[in-house]
């Protein structure tokens, strides 16, 4: 069995830093973690990548054909569909080596993600390769941090997740930049209670009208009845954070049953942030 993350998540949401601060944990911890690169309009990342998609296509190239002509949005997507046609060049790039561990550093699009075809069809190449998967999907949390942005988020987590139909974890970035105050609103937020969202919503919002109050209001039951959208934070200044991070990740994944490594489960490292 082979063992991959698909980092997905908005553009700027820290993919890419994400999949660096992985790999230098790696090191930490003498333990193997490659990426590889799948945005073709990457500029920049502070990784050494196994493969680099750009060395197939680049979104510029789309840009400056005569018969295409795309713009950045649509080059994007025409990039991962020339991709997915020619999956022949990232097979025999990826080779077939026996329990690596690789991160998928995916695109900012997120229609990718959310409605289109084309990663489902790339999902179940990788499968027929033989990887396990689990998408981690990455939210900034400077955009969850206030009742509406939080169902909003929520929302575009769960699409993801219908879309994709894989495990899936939700981490909520760059949590060194909030203060302490919005870390406990935060916290309200995530165990979840439907009532904290709409209270915070009902009063930083007063155009919020009935309606949609009641629509936030079943959305946040629904989402904590079911324990349908968990996030978990990821401050990467936080060694201990991300290790743990990275064990409920591996547990998902059903990583180290077989290589001797410690896993943790969703609920231990939930609680103890
Ligand atoms: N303070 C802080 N900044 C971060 C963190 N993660 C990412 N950033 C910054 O956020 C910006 C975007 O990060 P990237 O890792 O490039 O984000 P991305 O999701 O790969 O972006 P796209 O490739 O555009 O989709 C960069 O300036 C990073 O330095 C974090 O944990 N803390």
């Amino acid at each position: 069995m082979r063992y991959a993350q698909l980092i997905t998540g908005p553009a700027g949401s820290g993919k890419s830093t994400y999949c660096s601060a992985l790999v230098q944990h790696g090191i930490n911890t003498k333990r193997e973690i490659n990426v590889v690169n799948l945005d073709p309009a990457a500029e920049h990342f502070n990784y050494e990548p196994l493969v680099d998609v750009r060395n197939l296509i680049h979104v510029q190239d789309t840009m400056e054909d005569e018969d295409l002509q795309f713009g950045p949005n649509g080059g994007l997507l025409f990039c991962m569909d020339y991709l997915v046609k020619n999956s022949d060049w990232l097979q025999e790039q990826l080779g077939s080596q026996e329990d690596d561990y690789i991160l998928f550093d995916c695109p900012g699009q997120i229609e990718l993600y959310t409605h289109l075809t084309t990663f489902r069809k790339l999902i179940a190449l990788l499968q027929s390769w033989n990887f396990n998967l689990c998408c981690v999907y990455l939210l900034d949390v400077q955009f969850m941090t206030d009742g509406a942005k939080f169902v909003s988020g929520t929302m575009s987590a769960l699409s993801v997740m219908v879309n994709l139909e894989l495990p899936h974890v939700n981490l909520l970035t760059k949590m060194d930049l909030i203060s302490k105050s919005t870390r406990k609103q935060l916290d309200r937020f995530l165990e979840p209670d439907s009532h904290a969202l709409l209270s915070d919503i009902e009063l930083n919002h007063s155009w919020f009208n009935d309606k949609y109050r009641r629509l936030t209001d079943v959305i946040g039951q629904l989402v904590e009845d079911h324990s349908l959208v968990r996030f978990l934070p990821l401050n990467l200044n936080d060694e201990e954070n991300v290790s743990d991070v990275l064990l409920t990740i591996d547990n998902i994944l059903q990583f180290g049953e077989d290589q001797d490594v410690k896993v943790k489960d969703y609920d231990e490292v939930d609680e103890e942030n």
